[in-house]
This record gives C-alpha cells, sequence and structure tokens, in this order.
C-alpha cells in the first residue's frame, strides 16, 4: 500500500500540498480527483521521490521510494507519457529500464504486446502520437510486474478503445490484489472504474470514501414522475402528504420517498405514469459541487462579460435575454457592428 502521513509541498508561496494524509489499499481501484492545480501530480511525484515533501512522510509497502532496491519491482508508474528519450526506439526504452532494474529482457516483448506496440517496438518513439507514447508508458510502469501502480491521466489521448483497455488492465490488476492509484479528469470514466476516491482541492484532503458513498454524500437523489394527468398526480401527492416540486419539462421531483411506494400509491389511484425514475446524481456532479469552493481557474462560458452579469437569473432560467441583456450578443459581436 501507499501511505501518505502530513505530507506538505511548498513552492515559494504556494503551499501546493497541505499536510494530506491518507492510505491506497490494495486490491481495489483508487481514483485521485482534484481541479486543476489542486496538487495531484505534486502528491504523485513525492511518492516517487521525484520532488522532496517540505513536511510529512511517504512510504510504499513501508519503505520510504529510495530504500527499494529495484524499484520498478515495486512501483510502476506513469506520470509525463513524453518524458523518454525520442531517439530510442520503444523496445530499446524499455530494455534500457528493465536492465537498470534487474528485469529480464523477455518482460520487454511481454508488456510492448500487452499496451499492443509489438509492431512498431523498432520505431523511435519521438514519431509516435500521443496514444501511443501513452501506451509506452503504461508498459513502462508494467515493466516490473509491480505490487504498486500509479498512473497519472492515463486515458489522456486514447481512443475510445484504448480507453475501455486501460480500464480493463486497471481493474484486472485491483482484481489480482495490487494497488491501483489513478489520478483522472475524466469523471464518467473514473465511475466506471474506481472503487475509492481520494479528492483533494488546493492541496487539501477533501474526500477519501467509497464511490458509492461519494455520490451518495455529495449529491441529490429523488424520484422523478410524469403522468398525462399531471393534475391528479399533484393532488395524490398532496393528498398523501408528500411534497413535490414542478421541474421545468412538467415532471414533478419528490425527495426522500422510495420509487417503489410512489408507484404503489398511483396504482391505488389507477393513475397512469409515463415515467417513474429514481435519480442519481453523477460523479461529476457530486465531484463539482464538493470542490466548487477549491476551483482556482474559473473558466466562463464565451459569453461577453457584459452579458453575464446583465441577465436576470430569472430570465436566464427561462432561456431568454433578460430586458439589459446585449442584442445579438456573443464574442465580438459588438467589434463587427463597428467594423462594418
Ligand atoms: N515545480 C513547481 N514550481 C512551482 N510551482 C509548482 C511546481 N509544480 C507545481 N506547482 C504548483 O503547485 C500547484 C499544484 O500543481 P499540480 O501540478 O500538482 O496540480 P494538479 O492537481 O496535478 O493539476 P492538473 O490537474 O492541472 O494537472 C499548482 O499551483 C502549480 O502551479
Amino acid at each position: 500500500m501507499i501511505e501518505l502521513d502530513g505530507l506538505t509541498k511548498r513552492y515559494g508561496e504556494k503551499l501546493a500540498v497541505d499536510h494530506l494524509s491518507f492510505t491506497v489499499r490494495p486490491g481495489i481501484v483508487t481514483g485521485f480527483l482534484g481541479p486543476n492545480g489542486a496538487g495531484k501530480s505534486t502528491t504523485m511525484r513525492m511518492v516517487l521521490d521525484l520532488d522532496n515533501p517540505t513536511a510529512g512522510t511517504v512510504r510504499i509497502g513501508g519503505k520510504h521510494y529510495r530504500q527499494l532496491k529495484d524499484p520498478l519491482r515495486y512501483v510502476g508508474a506513469l506520470l509525463d507519457a513524453q518524458a523518454v528519450h525520442g531517439g530510442r526506439s520503444a523496445y530499446n526504452h524499455l530494455l534500457c529500464l528493465a536492465q537498470s532494474n534487474g528485469i529480464p529482457r523477455r518482460r520487454v516483448g511481454e508488456v510492448l504486446d500487452t499496451v499492443g506496440l509489438s509492431t512498431v517496438a523498432t520505431q523511435r518513439s519521438k514519431g509516435f502520437s500521443l496514444g501511443m507514447g501513452q501506451r509506452l508508458g503504461i508498459a513502462a510502469a508494467l515493466l516490473g510486474d509491480p505490487e504498486i501502480l500509479m498512473f497519472d491521466e492515463p486515458v489522456n489521448g486514447l481512443d475510445p478503445e484504448g480507453i475501455h483497455w486501460i480500464r480493463t488492465v486497471m481493474r484486472n490488476l485491483a482484481h489480482r490484489g495490487r494497488t491501483v492509484f489513478v489520478s483522472s479528469h475524466l469523471m464518467s470514466e473514473m465511475a466506471l472504474t474506481a472503487d475509492h476516491l481520494v479528492v483533494i482541492g488546493q492541496g487539501r484532503l477533501l474526500a477519501d470514501t467509497s464511490m458509492a458513498d461519494f455520490i451518495h454524500q455529495n449529491s441529490r437523489s429523488y424520484v422523478r414522475m410524469r403522468s398525462p394527468e399531471q393534475e391528479r398526480l399533484r393532488d395524490m401527492l398532496h393528498g398523501a402528504g408528500i411534497r413535490a416540486m414542478a421541474a421545468g419539462d412538467g415532471s414533478l421531483e419528490i425527495d426522500g420517498v422510495p420509487a417503489t411506494r410512489l408507484g404503489e400509491l398511483a396504482a391505488r389511484h389507477q393513475l397512469v405514469l409515463h415515467e417513474l425514475s429514481p435519480q442519481q446524481a453523477s460523479l461529476e456532479e457530486a465531484f463539482m459541487r464538493l470542490t466548487a469552493e477549491s476551483v482556482e481557474y474559473h473558466a466562463h462560458d464565451g459569453e461577453p462579460p457584459a452579458a453575464r452579469s446583465a441577465v436576470p437569473a430569472v430570465a436566464a432560467a427561462a432561456g431568454g435575454p433578460g430586458p439589459g441583456a446585449p442584442q445579438g450578443g456573443g464574442w465580438g459581436a459588438d467589434w463587427q457592428r463597428k467594423g462594418s
């Protein structure tokens, strides 16, 4: 396992990692999430002794990275897939790593086969696409058949087949008892891959919990109901003392009452339903809710600054421009008018 205890990293004024303590356990995939600049890569670099902590410790299987003999046999990592000697072939790149870590030569052919690069093994890696480079980085991580694997954004640049493949690789490794620690910004992908989540924001620990608990604790779950007899549905719920909120699309949203009970209630009233669906927020929604306050780099949606402040919330929610909103808006519209 990987154990962090009070791990801290300061770059001048910037506190990149702030007293992080958590344990990454074997047998499961642990997702490492956080907004841009949260400190994920810095944390992973400190695990691998590529950066010195300002304070705190990190141990791999009970030892400091520096104490590991032939470290690639204990921990394999993909941090920066571009960090390879571009003049070397894929085969020679992996062979150098194998020879300096006491790993038999035959493993090079095996991992090239595993990642699907056998046919380009003799080509220089500087000609590789983003996805091929990523596969080479994953091959390097798997080379020593280590107990612990860390992947920083492993699906970056991979095509859908490659994304499915790396997901399967990670799940299989965890199934075989390995410790798998992976960061990603692709929430839909993480929701399919990770069992457990560690979430950080501005260097601090925000959550260390199972995927299911994380979504449950950071999102709202409710039941959506829709009937061709919407008035009767409303009356029925009101009569049963159940509060319902009208959604914009004509359906009703009910909090805190199981779908089974609502369905049985409708059946007793012989009310036709066109929809009775439990709704659970996605990992993305839960993540955005938890990390909203620790997002450092805010982007906007392409509307001109004036439009962002001038559209009243009610009008914006209704989809129409507010009275003060600029006409024919969008970036450059004003400039185009001036120029014509
Ligand atoms: N070598 C460095 N010198 C100075 N500041 C650094 C250095 N490395 C990282 N930082 C700063 O530390 C903070 C954390 O960066 P880090 O790359 O670890 O975040 P991250 O969570 O991996 O971000 P992203 O999701 O964007 O990759 C950022 O504010 C970054 O600018």
